[in-house]
């Protein structure tokens, strides 16, 4: 048997929390031989809801669930995790943009910061989903001055997984016929989802699609916008999804990629692409635990703006949250 890995989960009474907690203890993170101790986070006056998803996780008798610790206190959760997955955070309502929750969430993540700095593994894995994510990222990266910046990455997994169906769909292959999806920049309104470096059955998918009008007027802004759209149907933000994404970047990062493919992550910009001091979408691959930024892929001038656009709001937001550094 292996020794068990430590997953904090922080907001794990809230709605992704609800659809994470119960993928982690079933194996499908991090592998069907690998138990887990689930270290789980909430604000006090969230710990009686708290209490009953941990009695519905220990209803199902999950043979890998090695443990569960529930908590208030940061310091706590973070003790000693491999992996933390950020997600306690407000959640936007209809008419708002991401980065209208810096005010009320980027707190959140100076004091989370510093709890990680204290109490984490040295190797601790951090995905923060909360947002602004990739904002929310930067800011516990940060405030964590003892880790190695390269541990913090935000979430953009739900934005590539949305824009891999877009392309299947409009193609008519299966999903796993589509690779190399990026999406460029910041998880939000702005982020570029880029075709032009993606494969459909290995063809090039902008050649095989050869349609301009629907990539500027459906493809983009269908992906750009999706979240809206999930809040506007149902009311309620992206959580079943959400929860699926956070799943797929862990696994990826801790379990590999695979050969031919990449996936997209919101990682520290030290230079690639011409950023730097962000936390960033980029094409990566992972292997042994580590992920590498795709490096040296074309860049036409039409993907250049958008890519510069999206940058240019992170590094706004990045000047809005200075106090909080
Ligand atoms: N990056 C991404 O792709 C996505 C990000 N999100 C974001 O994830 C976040 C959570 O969404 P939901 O689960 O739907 O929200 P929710 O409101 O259902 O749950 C949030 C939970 O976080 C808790 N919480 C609040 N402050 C906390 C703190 N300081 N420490 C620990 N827990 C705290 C709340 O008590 C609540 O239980 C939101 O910010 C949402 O916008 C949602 C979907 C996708
Ligand atoms: O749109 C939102 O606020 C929730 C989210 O991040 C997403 O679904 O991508």
């Amino acid at each position: 048997m292996k020794k068990p890995v430590r997953v904090a989960v922080t907001g794990a009474a809230g709605q992704i929390g609800y659809s994470l907690l119960f993928r982690i203890a079933s194996g499908a993170m991090l592998g069907p031989d690998q138990p887990v101790i689930l270290q789980l986070l909430d604000i006090t006056p969230s710990l009686p809801a708290l209490n009953g998803v941990v009695m519905e996780l220990d209803d199902c008798a999950f043979p890998l669930l090695a443990g569960i610790v529930q908590t208030d206190d940061p310091k706590v959760a973070f003790k000693d995790a491999d992996i933390a997955l950020l997600v306690g955070a407000r959640p936007r309502g209809p008419g708002m943009e991401r980065k209208d929750l810096l005010e009320a969430n980027g707190a959140i993540f100076t004091a989370q910061g510093k709890a990680l700095n204290d109490v984490a593994s040295r190797d601790v894995k951090v995905l923060v989903v909360g947002n602004p994510a990739n904002t929310n990222a930067y800011i516990a990266m940060k405030n964590a001055p003892d880790l190695n910046p390269a541990n913090f990455t935000a979430m953009m997994r739900l934005d590539h997984n949305r824009a891999l169906t877009q392309v299947a769909q409009k193609t008519g292959v299966a999903v796993t016929d589509v690779k190399k999806m990026t999406i460029w920049g910041n998880h939000s309104s702005t982020q570029y989802p880029d075709i032009f470096n993606a494969e459909v059955k290995g063809q090039n998918a902008a050649q095989l699609i050869n349609d301009q009008k629907w990539l500027e007027t459906e493809f983009i802004p269908t992906v750009q916008q999706r979240g809206a759209a999930i809040i506007k149907a149902r009311g309620l933000s992206s959580a079943a999804s959400a929860a699926n994404a956070a799943i797929d970047h862990i696994r990826n990062w801790v379990l590999g990629t695979s050969e031919g493919d990449w996936v997209t992550m919101g990682v520290p910009a030290n230079g690639e692409y011409g950023y730097s001091d962000l936390i960033y979408g980029y094409p990566v691959t992972c292997k042994d635990g580590k992920y590498t930024i795709v490096e040296g892929l074309a860049v036409s001038e039409f993907s250049r703006a958008r890519m510069d656009a999206t940058a240019k709001e992170l590094s706004d937001e990045r000047d809005a949250i200075k106090h909080l550094l």
